[in-house]
């Protein structure tokens, strides 16, 4: 179980972000995280992936803090996987940082050998939000934080993404937090659904 206990945070000592903010994420858990553009979501997925330290809360992976060494259980995905990645670093050494994957996983998200050989910039936002999948998927995390990982995608690109993510999160277990502005993709996706604007509240 992935928790946020009592999370407080803000970047600017004025004015409060995150405030008092629970949730839980069950293994094999899709949860659907939604709220308007600028309330806090991003922050909130950073503090749960342990980017940032919560001013007040805690973040709990099966009840107790998360070990920090080595690869994370639990992996953050962005909306621009270009910003997590080394420039001069070639793709096949981007997706071997934690752990090579096995090739069956590459296929299966369809990302293809000969990307390797290339650098980020070389492949497009689809492309690049793939290799990044793969990246965190090879470390076998517990759970994995997606940041409108799909935002930029045509709706069949994204469709696809998330049919690949659903099916292998399933057989694997993995929790996911699907964070998105767009509700109609959270009701496809994720069976439970919060809304986000500094507090929680049900959806759906
Ligand atoms: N590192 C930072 N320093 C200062 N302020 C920040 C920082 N990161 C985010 N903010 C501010 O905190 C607020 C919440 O940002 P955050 O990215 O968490 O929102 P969001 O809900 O994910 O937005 P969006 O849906 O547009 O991506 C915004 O007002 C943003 O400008």
């Amino acid at each position: 179980m992935l928790e946020a206990r009592a999370l407080c945070y803000r970047h600017d000592p004025r004015q409060p972000l995150i405030e008092d903010v629970s949730l839980k994420i069950a293994p094999g858990q899709v949860l659907g995280l939604a709220g308007p553009s600028g309330c806090g979501k991003s922050t909130l997925a950073k503090l749960l992936a342990g980017y940032l330290r919560p001013l007040a809360g805690r973040v709990l992976l099966d009840g107790a803090a998360p070990d920090r060494p080595g690869p994370s259980p639990v992996q953050y995905l962005s909306q621009s996987p270009l910003q997590a990645m080394n420039p001069r670093w070639r793709v096949g050494r981007i997706i071997a940082e934690g752990a090579p994957p096995p090739g069956a996983l590459a296929a299966s998200l369809g990302v293809e050998p000969d990307w390797a050989r290339r650098y980020p910039h070389e492949l497009s936002g689809g492309q690049l939000q793939r290799v990044a999948l793969l990246r965190a998927l090879a470390v076998k995390p517990r759970f994995l934080i997606a940041d409108e990982i799909s935002a930029p995608l045509d709706t069949v690109a994204q469709a696809a993404l998330w049919h690949v993510l659903l099916d292998l999160a399933q057989r694997s277990g993995i929790g996911i937090l699907a964070i998105s502005h767009d509700e109609a993709l959270l009701s496809r996706i994720a069976p439970r659904r919060i809304g986000f604007a500094g507090r929680m509240a049900a959806m759906g």
